[in-house]
């Protein structure tokens, strides 16, 4: 037989056999067709861009290969599933493995060659078994070629990302909590920064938007970026998203005091009872994911009132709102271009001031703190929530848990799509303390900026419900 490599765009029917079975498959349009080879016929259809990754087996005689494709499930989940077959003809086997292989390879959205950071200090310090459960296997599969990196210290990854070239990679991912996707994002926007001679600590400065995507594989505590941003905590879902390449613009909010940088954000920045919570349960790692509830607890028996001021650029444009799916409409147009924004002042003592930039779902608050907030549609949601008494302040805790809040029903409670906030407590108040994705910052006056869709992170997005949305959010 000749050594020249036979691949073709489409494959005609043919039979092969596997787990004792007949199945005739086809390759057409970018699809593997296949059914049972006997009545009742039943197609199964599997995308290309659904499939995993195409092995042949050298121990069968190369009679044998294997379809790895990814399939969703319910809740956002993706599974990875495998067909194998068999040909008696070892040439027909080398044509659909080297055809569909080929196929696969075109794809220029798919990384073909990763860097992994892992924190192993995060969440239940999982993140090295995280990965190597279900990230290596699945990047093996898929043929994509990985170095990793394990961190020793905190802002190491940060640190790394600002300081080397990794222009050899074409994705960056980390394993890890938010902290670490912080870390990781942080230091590419920064990196960018010094690449571009911008000065990140001028509040007013376009960031510069770094060409490399980002995967983020969960493996901390509350993992709330990988929830809103694949629908799930699951890490072989993550995983199966970076394999299959497709990416969206993820908003980033900048938070300046009154003279530096301190810090980009993907998910929250909450000063008060969340702020508080943060701080007195650094010292508490050793609890696990168990002393947030054991911090939150005290902390709302204190009933704490943090008093200030915020001044918001908040967009008062009448707006349908949305969840943000996948193809989400919201985040692909330029709207927000056109808005306009008014000022707004808003005086007080507050239990909780937390700007959203994205639903803050998780997997025991599948709604969010701001359940219409948008991954990358330029705005944050500002949720003022003015100081009360112990009880209000759980129930509007609890209704935040819920499966479906208005804030009509709580007047205590003020919403705000924004471009940018401010917020200076008052000097003689109790300070908080701000809880930035889970990182502490001290500062009592501070200014967030959105920064519209300035990183890429791999995701399909989130998959739509059936039902309807509700449409009574906004002050
Ligand atoms: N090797 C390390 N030793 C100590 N701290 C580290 C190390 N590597 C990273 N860090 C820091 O660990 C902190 C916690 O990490 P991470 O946020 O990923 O986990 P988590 O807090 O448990 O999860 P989540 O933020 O999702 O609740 C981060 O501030 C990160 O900067």
């Amino acid at each position: 037989m000749s050594s020249e490599i036979h691949y073709f765009s489409s494959l005609p029917l043919t039979t092969f056999y596997g787990n004792k079975k007949k199945y005739r498959l086809k390759f057409q349009d970018n699809l593997i067709i296949w059914d049972n080879a006997k009545p009742p016929y039943e197609n199964k259809v599997i995308p290309i861009e659904n499939v995993i990754g195409i092995e042949s087996n050298p121990n069968e005689n190369n009679k044998q290969f294997e379809i790895h494709y990814a399939k969703k499930k319910a809740n956002n989940k993706w599974k990875h599933k495998l067909l194998a077959l068999h040909h008696s003809d070892a040439y027909q086997v080398s044509i659909w493995v080297t055809s569909l292989q080929i196929c696969l390879q075109q794809s220029t959205k798919r990384a073909a060659n990763i860097l992994l950071f892992v924190n192993p200090h995060g969440g239940k310090k999982t993140a090295l078994n995280v990965f190597e459960k279900y990230a290596k296997p699945l990047f093996n599969i898929a043929g994509i070629d990985f170095s990793v990196i394990v961190s020793q210290r905190r802002n190491q990854i940060q640190d790394l990302v600002i300081n080397n070239n990794f222009d050899t990679y074409d994705s960056l991912v980390c394993v890890g909590g938010d902290g670490t996707a912080l870390e990781l994002i942080n230091g590419l926007v920064l990196r960018e920064c010094r690449l571009h001679d911008i000065d990140p600590h001028d509040p007013n400065q376009t960031l510069p938007k770094p060409s490399i995507p980002v995967g983020i594989i969960p493996g901390g505590s509350t993992d709330t970026t990988a929830y809103c941003i694949y629908g799930t905590t699951d890490a072989t879902t993550a995983v199966i998203h970076i394999i299959l390449g497709d990416t969206l613009g993820l908003d980033l909010v900048s938070v300046h005091d009154d003279t530096n940088f301190l810090k980009l954000y993907a998910g929250v920045l909450s000063y008060g009872y969340l702020g508080d919570v943060a701080h007195f349960s650094e010292d508490l790692r050793w609890m696990g994911p168990a002393r947030y509830e054991y911090t939150g607890f005290k902390k709302i028996m204190s009933n704490a009132a943090y008093e200030g001021e915020i001044t918001i650029m908040a967009d008062t444009s009448d707006r349908n709102l949305t969840k943000c799916y996948e193809n989400c409409e919201e985040c692909l147009s330029r709207r927000h271009e056109e808005a306009e924004v008014v000022k707004k002042i808003v005086k007080g003592k507050f239990f909780m001031v937390s700007g959203a930039n994205m639903s803050c779902a998780g997997e025991r608050n599948p709604h969010g703190l701001a359940p219409y907030s948008h991954l990358g549609d330029g705005y944050l949601y500002l949720v003022i929530i003015h100081h009360t008494s112990v009880i209000q302040s759980i129930k509007t805790l609890q209704k935040f848990l819920s499966d479906d809040y208005d804030v009509q029903d709580m007047p205590h409670v003020e919403v705000y799509r924004a471009k940018e906030f401010h917020f200076k407590a008052d000097s003689n108040a109790l300070p908080g303390r701000w809880n930035c994705d889970g990182e502490v910052i001290h500062n009592t006056e501070v200014q967030a900026r959105v920064h519209r869709q300035l990183i890429t992170v791999f995701s399909r997005g989130i998959g739509r419900p059936t039902t309807s949305n509700k449409c009574c959010f906004l002050s």
